[in-house]
Order: C-alpha cells, then sequence, then structure tokens
C-alpha cells in the first residue's frame, strides 16, 4: 500500500498493530511515522521495527494518510487539543481507545475531520487479531476498502454499530487477558501432576489454538465440541462438573459485563 500510517503513542497495542502490519508487508517500516511521550520509548520502537519516529504528536498528524491514536482514553483530551490544527482533510483520524465515541472525536477534531473508531486486540501482533470497526459517514467505497485492507492485514475485521462497541471491547479487545489467565491455570494444573512448566505452557497453548479453530473451521456449536469431549461416566466430565460448581462459565459472562461498564463509563 502506498500510503503512510502515523501513530501518536507507541504501547503495547500500537506495538501489536505495527508488528502485524509489518510482518504483512502491506506497508514498508519507512512508511510508518510514529510518537510517544519519551526518547526511551522511540529509541526502542525504532530498533525493534525500524520505522521512523519523533516526539513532535503535530508532525505525525501533520504528515500522514492514516493516523492511529494510540494513547489511553484519558489522554485523548490533551492529544487532540495538541494536533486539532494539524490533521489534514484528507487525514482518516482512527481511534483505538475504549470508550472514545465518534462524537466525541468530531466534537474535538472539527466535523469535517474523517474519523473511524475501532476495537483491536493484541494478537494482531501474530496476525490474528480481531477488529470491529465504525466508519465514518463520509467516507467512501476505495476509502473503506483500504481502511479494511490495513485491519485485515493483521486478523479479521467485522464493521459494527456504534451502539456495541462497549460490549465488543470486553468481548475481543481485553479477552485475551482472560484467555492468558486461563492457559496460566491450565499449565499451573498440569505442573501440579508432574509436567514441566515450560512444556505445560505450551501445550495449553496449543490446546487452546485448537479449541478455538474447530469452533471456527468446522461451525460446530460450541456445546456440541464440548459434549464429544466428554466420554460417559469418563474424565472430562468431572471436570465439566467442577468448573459448573465453580461458577466458570457465569464468571466470564460476569466479566464481560463489568469490563463493557467501565467502557462505557469511560465514554460518559
Ligand atoms: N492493550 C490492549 O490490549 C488494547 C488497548 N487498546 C487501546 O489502546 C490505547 C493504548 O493502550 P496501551 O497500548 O495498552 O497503552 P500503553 O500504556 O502501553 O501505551 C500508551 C502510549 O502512549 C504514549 N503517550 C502517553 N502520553 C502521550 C502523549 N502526550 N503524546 C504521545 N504519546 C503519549 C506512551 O508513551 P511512553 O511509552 O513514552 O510513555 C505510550 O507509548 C488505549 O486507548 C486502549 O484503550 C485497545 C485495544 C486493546
Ligand atoms: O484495558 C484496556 O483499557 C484496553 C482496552 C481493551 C483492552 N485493553
Amino acid at each position: 500500500m502506498n500510503k503512510t500510517i502515523g501513530f501518536i503513542g507507541c504501547g503495547n497495542m500500537a506495538k501489536a498493530i505495527m508488528g502485524g502490519l509489518i510482518k504483512s508487508k502491506l506497508i514498508l517500516p519507512e512508511n510508518i511515522l510514529a510518537s510517544a511521550k519519551t526518547k526511551d520509548t522511540l529509541e526502542k520502537i525504532e530498533k525493534e521495527y525500524s520505522i521512523k519516529t519523533t516526539l513532535d504528536n503535530k508532525e505525525v498528524a501533520r504528515k500522514v494518510d492514516y493516523l492511529i491514536l494510540a494513547v489511553k482514553p484519558y489522554m485523548y483530551d490533551i492529544v487532540l487539543k495538541e494536533i486539532k490544527r494539524e490533521v489534514r482533510k484528507e487525514t482518516i483520524v482512527i481511534t483505538i481507545a475504549a470508550g472514545i465515541s465518534m462524537d466525541y472525536m468530531k466534537r474535538n477534531l472539527g466535523e469535517d475531520i474523517l474519523v473511524v473508531k475501532t476495537m483491536p486486540n493484541t494478537p494482531a501482533m501474530v496476525g490474528e487479531g480481531i477488529t470491529a470497526l465504525v466508519l465514518d459517514k463520509g467516507i467512501n467505497g476505495n476509502q473503506k476498502d483500504e481502511i479494511i485492507n490495513i485491519f485485515n492485514s493483521f486478523g479479521k475485521t467485522e464493521i459494527l454499530e456504534e451502539s456495541l462497541m462497549d460490549g465488543f471491547s470486553a468481548l475481543c479487545g481485553s479477552s485475551p487477558a482472560y484467555v492468558y489467565m486461563m492457559i496460566e491455570a491450565m499449565a499451573d494444573g498440569g505442573v501440579m501432576q508432574g509436567i514441566p512448566r515450560k512444556q505445560a505452557y505450551k501445550m495449553a497453548a496449543q490446546a487452546v489454538l485448537g479449541a478455538a479453530k474447530m469452533v471456527l473451521e468446522t461451525g460446530i456449536h460450541p456445546g456440541e465440541l464440548k459434549d464429544n469431549v466428554c466420554s460417559p461416566k469418563g474424565t472430562t466430565i468431572e471436570a465439566v462438573a467442577k468448573l459448573e460448581e465453580m461458577g466458570f462459565k457465569s464468571s466470564i459472562i460476569e466479566a464481560i459485563r463489568v469490563c463493557t461498564e467501565k467502557s462505557k463509563k469511560i465514554s460518559e
């Protein structure tokens, strides 16, 4: 793609997107320009990804075709004020922040600036992200294709109504954290049974990857796939009964509920 992409903020999520973009070869590292708060962060990122960097957010805002705002939600007020006069009408501004609305972006940048609200997740780093997108009404067909190409280069993409974005953030933006907790717990369980820790992490992660692929590739309902693992009077049903007793499913449903609430609160 012969376009430039800018990042304001170079933390965990920005690095995951950069890593995914560069690996996919959709964009050359020299066409990425990023800024952060500290020189230290920029030096590390330059070394790791060979992209261009600057401490000047305004320079990034002025120069790029796609501008990804990758700072924490509470930093948005300051950063948007700083860059407002620099963003060109042709630039598409992309927010990846939890709880930042299209309306907020338009109010702070100007009605005529094209905005995309997104929620990515960190598996973007290995090309297995999932991003939901809300597109500005002013975005044309070509721009839409280009935006989807960018996000598809490091995973899957879904267009979503804005009202569903807080729930999506809890379901996909945050859920890698829940899954890592499960992998860690599975490995602990394996270690308790004598499996060496290093092997236990690999085994647990591969089991989770395989199970996720089964859901995606067979189209079989997860409940039926679970039933297929539980032999009558077997071992798995013992584990499943214990998980039910410990509130496994409801703990995850509740986690997604409070996570969604927090995202809604940020946008208020
Ligand atoms: N982490 C995740 O899994 C996900 C995060 N997000 C969203 O991504 C955004 C960033 O989160 P995350 O990457 O976790 O945060 P991090 O804390 O890892 O990174 C924040 C970055 O912002 C930079 N920064 C702080 N102040 C400024 C400033 N005034 N100007 C320029 N850069 C600044 C920091 O610079 P320095 O390093 O120099 O201090 C840092 O690089 C959030 O809005 C979050 O909602 C969305 C989906 C998933
Ligand atoms: O924890 C957060 O606020 C961000 C948003 C989604 C994932 N991480």
